[in-house]
């Protein structure tokens, strides 16, 4: 349903994407992997249409994005890594701002947003200002926002921002859920706990480009590794947790 195909993205000179291809077809659930910096977010950014490519092309349903991308977006929900938020709004407002922009019907105000917005538990804040929310509060706007419009395609970055356990955990049933119903989800995280019990298929980026693709269990036999956590040390980590922790450490409690 969606692809990316042979995706780069150069800032100056250098190209914080490299030569990127995948597919995410209907009812995928597909994790995004990488250290810091090593382009998830502007891949993100790529397949939602915010950014266009340096190189490469990016296809819904057979067809480049970039050549309706106001068609594409009708069926695309996007969660943004830094939510951009209208502080002043409060949530209920907000949602029904998004609900105006994409001309949805009447009833998704009365019926729809109320009734997201008492499931994700943040309903006695609906009238507050987004200014006075928590990061968890929301990264439940946002996740609203991006369902409204029952998208066929959900491109979430790192969706578990912020939320506590409980919230997590609804939102990674949620996610499922909505794969049993044949949407097809790039899903960019670090808590590759998640990831692994998630997702279908694991794309891992390394300076940008794709070192590793499979489903979790592939890459575990692939790598000889228990965990999906222990073939991204493998692969990405490229220096000792532990004794980088110490070094810091001792650097902070040295005095002149
Ligand atoms: N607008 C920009 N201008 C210049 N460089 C950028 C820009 N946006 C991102 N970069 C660079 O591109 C690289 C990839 O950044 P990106 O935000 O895609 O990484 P990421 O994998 O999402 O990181 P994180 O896990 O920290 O969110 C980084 O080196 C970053 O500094």
């Amino acid at each position: 349903m969606l692809e990316a195909l042979h995706l780069w993205k150069f800032y100056g000179g250098t190209a914080a994407v490299r030569d990127v291809s995948f597919v995410v077809g209907a009812g995928e659930i597909v994790g995004y992997l990488g250290a810091n910096g090593s382009g998830k977010s502007t891949t993100a950014r790529m397949v939602t249409g915010l950014l266009t490519p340096s190189r490469g092309v990016v296809t819904f349903k057979g067809r480049d994005i970039a050549e309706d991308l106001v068609a594409y977006r009708q069926r695309l929900g996007y969660v943004p890594e830094e939510p951009a938020l209208y502080g002043y709004l409060s949530g209920r407002e907000y949602l029904e701002f998004v609900a105006q922009l994409r001309a949805l019907p009447d009833s998704v105000v009365t019926e729809k947003v109320p009734a997201l917005l008492r499931l994700f538990g943040i309903a006695d804040a609906a009238e507050l200002d987004i200014s006075g929310y928590s990061k968890g509060m929301k990264q439940k706007v946002l996740l609203i926002a991006a369902l409204l419009h029952d998208p066929d395609v959900l491109v979430l970055d790192e969706p578990e921002s912020g939320l506590d356990v409980t919230a997590a955990r609804v939102m990674r049933h949620l996610v499922t859920a909505l794969a049993r119903q044949g949407k097809a989800i790039l899903y960019s995280s670090h808590v590759l706990d998640s990831v692994e019990r998630l997702c279908t298929r694991v794309i891992v980026l390394q300076q940008g480009a794709c070192v590793a693709t499979g489903t979790s269990e592939e890459l575990r036999t692939l790598m000889s590794q228990p965990t999906l956590e222990d073939v991204f040390a493998q692969l990405v980590l490229r220096q000792d947790p532990e004794s980088t922790a110490r070094d810091i450490a001792d650097l902070v409690t040295r005095h002149p």
